[in-house]
């Protein structure tokens, strides 16, 4: 049975990068940039007046000059005109360019205004360039500023619309079937009867790989094999790049999940991983076709599998080929702070919903939740994040530290 870590290694060799589509800057929020955005202009593209006030020359008020006739005044948006004399001083608004000439600008609140002359009341400083946002302070024109698997935020989108990129590539998202199976369950908008549930791991799928950017359909099959058969056959031909399926991967007389799999050319990978919750977890793809991902139906072992294994393999997937570092959005989980001992015997890794909180030092800390078991699926509100606490040893400290994957 493999390792957490080697089945991980498994699911990411079958990773490959989605083609590119072009969308239109506000759609692309959220979404994978496959190229590289570079600066078409100085940042800024030129001196930038950083505050209201007067622009004087610094020569002129180092020298002891504190009174100057204001010559004219330059306002944001309007092309600039010089100072003519040293001696007299321009007004100038945030954002207006910096009239050629001056060299300092003295905020209105450090002036006195009368009869159109300003008396600076302070000292001058120790050097020029005071309020002034110099051109190319920030970037220099072709400056690469957003390289391709930059996911594109609110501050990235913003770089996007200066340098004028209306539209952007991006990858296309993963395409992915989340399919339920069993009897038991119903729709969200049915009744069960005594003996059965409503479907709920596939909502949780779909909101799961929804924070990934994915585009989830969502599929539901009854535990009858020739049904199942032909429900399977035809999602596994409907073009996707996932097959994400729920339950019937265990070893009862309705999991018929692997046996039909390999009967609809689906190579297995690995089948049981040496892990609690999840052990159950079927991993195989189809040559041609798509990966398809057997998740244990327990609905905590659903979620933290598909945290753990689906997830990276989409974010894989996501990253385009040129990425300058495809492996950094998913390689490395962030260490945390146990709150509490935990025991734990089986010689298997246990995953462990957790609340992460801040101390006043600063150290991440990790609190269990408690939860039932692999079917307590109401255990799992309020969890931010699993602990992945290894095979041995049987007792973990509180305070020990360990690896943490953020939900
Ligand atoms: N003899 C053994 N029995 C079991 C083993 C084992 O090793 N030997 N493993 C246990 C573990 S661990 C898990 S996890 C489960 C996984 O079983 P399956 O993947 O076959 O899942 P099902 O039997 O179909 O369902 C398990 C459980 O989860 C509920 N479920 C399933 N799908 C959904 C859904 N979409 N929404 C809500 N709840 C769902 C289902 O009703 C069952 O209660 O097997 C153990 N058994
Ligand atoms: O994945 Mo099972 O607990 O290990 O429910």
């Amino acid at each position: 049975m493999l390792t957490p870590a080697e089945a991980t290694a498994r699911v990411l060799a079958t990773a490959r990068p989605l083609p590119s589509e072009t969308v239109s800057l506000p759609h692309a929020s959220g979404r994978i940039l496959a190229e590289t955005l570079t600066a078409d202009r100085d940042f800024p593209p030129f001196n930038r007046v950083a505050m209201d006030g007067i622009a004087i020359t610094y020569a002129a008020w180092a020298g002891g000059q504190t009174a100057f006739a204001i010559q004219h005044a330059q306002y944001a948006g309007a092309p600039p005109r010089p100072l003519l004399s040293p001696h007299q001083a321009v007004e100038v608004m945030t954002g207006a360019v910096l009239p050629a000439g001056t060299d300092v600008v003295v905020r209105y609140e450090d002036i006195l205004l009368h009869d159109n002359r300003a008396t600076i009341q302070i000292p001058p400083p120790v050097a020029p360039g005071v309020n002034i946002h110099h051109q190319a302070a920030d970037r220099r024109v072709g400056d690469a500023l957003l390289r391709p698997g930059t996911r594109l935020g609110p501050a990235e989108l913003a770089v996007a619309a200066t340098v004028g990129a209306a539209e952007l590539a991006v990858t296309r998202p993963a395409r992915v079937a989340v399919v339920s199976t069993g009897d038991e369950l119903v729709g969200i908008h049915e009744t069960p009867l005594p003996h059965q549930i409503r479907r709920s791991n596939a909502y949780a799928l779909q909101a799961l790989f929804g924070q990934d950017g994915a585009d989830v359909s969502l599929f539901h099959l009854p535990d009858a094999l020739d049904k199942l058969r032909d429900g399977l056959t035809n999602i596994l031909g409907a073009g996707f790049d996932a097959v994400v399926l729920s339950g019937a991967v265990s070893k009862g007389r309705a999991d018929h999940l692997p046996g039909l799999l390999r009967e609809l050319h689906v190579e297995e990978i690995f089948h049981e991983v040496q892990q609690r919750p999840g052990k159950p977890l079927w991993f195989g793809a189809q040559t041609g076709g798509p990966v398809v991902f057997g998740l244990p139906g327990n609905p905590v072992s659903t979620f933290i599998t598909a945290c753990r294994y689906v997830r990276p393999w989409l974010r894989a997937c996501q990253q385009p080929a040129d990425a300058a570092d495809a492996s950094a959005a998913f390689a490395s989980p962030a260490l945390a702070v146990l709150t509490v001992d935990i025991q734990f015997k089986p010689q298997l890794t246990h995953f462990v919903p957790v609340r992460l909180t801040v101390d006043g030092e600063g150290r991440r800390l990790a609190t269990p939740l408690r939860v039932g078991g692999s079917g307590d699926l109401a255990g799992l509100v309020g969890a931010t994040a699993f602990l992945e606490l290894p095979p041995e040893p049987v007792g973990f400290a509180a305070g020990s530290v360990w690896p943490t994957w953020a939900l």
